[in-house]
């Protein structure tokens, strides 16, 4: 993984939302943390192209976010924060073919594909069901699957334990930890992003602490303590 934000920035009119970021992510884990508005998504969703900088440019192993988008889109996985939104089909099985089936997969292809990815998150039993009749931490579960079944380089998770009880949250938790790929986490929920290798915190659309998850933390309960 090779992301790089050169001069990157966005506004909404006379509204900064992020200002020019420069940086580079490798690492397998990152969080992202920061009070309410400080840019978190904003910074997240430059980076599988869903926002467009408004100067400067984001690049993903070279691929360029704008220029690139559709290549960008398929390396780059987005579980957003209410992702009961992303379940677009009623039937969760259904919903997890989709992605696989409009890429041409179908037939026996299509159903080991969906398969595998109902077994490795748990939700063979569940694939029946209806969004609604699954819990906070199952629907998670089911947008990150439908995600994986496009096999993405990087996952991108927006407040994915958000208003989980504690059952699910660790659900969720135990999912994301598990994961071979990449995994950019925006958190409000610090013990989720407690041992990542980087952690960058936003304020007020400013990159302002960028390092180990320790230091991140206590720099951040520092911002919204003062
Ligand atoms: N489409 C938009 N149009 C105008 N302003 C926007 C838009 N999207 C975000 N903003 C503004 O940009 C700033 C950063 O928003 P962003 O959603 O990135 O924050 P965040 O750190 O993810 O917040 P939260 O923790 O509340 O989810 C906020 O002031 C927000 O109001």
């Amino acid at each position: 993984m090779d992301i790089r934000f050169d001069a990157a920035e966005v506004r909404y009119g006379a509204r900064v939302a992020l200002e020019p970021l420069s940086l580079s992510l490798s690492e397998r884990r990152i969080g992202v943390i920061g009070l309410n508005g400080s840019g978190k998504t904003t910074f997240a969703r430059l980076i599988n192209g869903l926002v467009k900088p408004s100067a400067g440019k984001v690049t993903v192993d070279g691929l360029d976010t704008v220029d690139d988008a559709k290549a960008v889109l398929a390396r780059v996985g987005f579980i957003f924060q209410n992702p009961a939104n992303q379940i677009i089909l009623p039937i969760i099985r259904d919903d997890i073919a989709f992605g696989p089936k409009s890429r041409g997969v179908k037939g026996e292809a299509l159903d080991r594909a969906v398969n595998a990815v109902l077994d490795r998150f748990s939700l063979t039993e569940l694939a029946d069901r209806r969004p609604h009749e699954l819990s906070g931490g199952e629907v998670q579960l089911a947008a990150l699957a439908a995600v994986m079944v496009m096999r993405p380089e990087i996952v991108i998770f927006d407040e994915p334990t958000n208003q989980l009880d504690l059952k699910n949250r660790a659900l969720v938790e135990r999912a994301i930890r598990g994961l071979e790929e990449n995994a950019i986490v925006i958190s409000h929920d610090l013990s989720l992003i407690a041992d990542f290798p980087r952690v960058l915190v936003f304020d007020r659309a400013k990159l302002v602490f960028d390092g180990g998850a320790q230091e991140a933390i206590r720099f951040y309960r520092e911002i919204a303590l003062r």
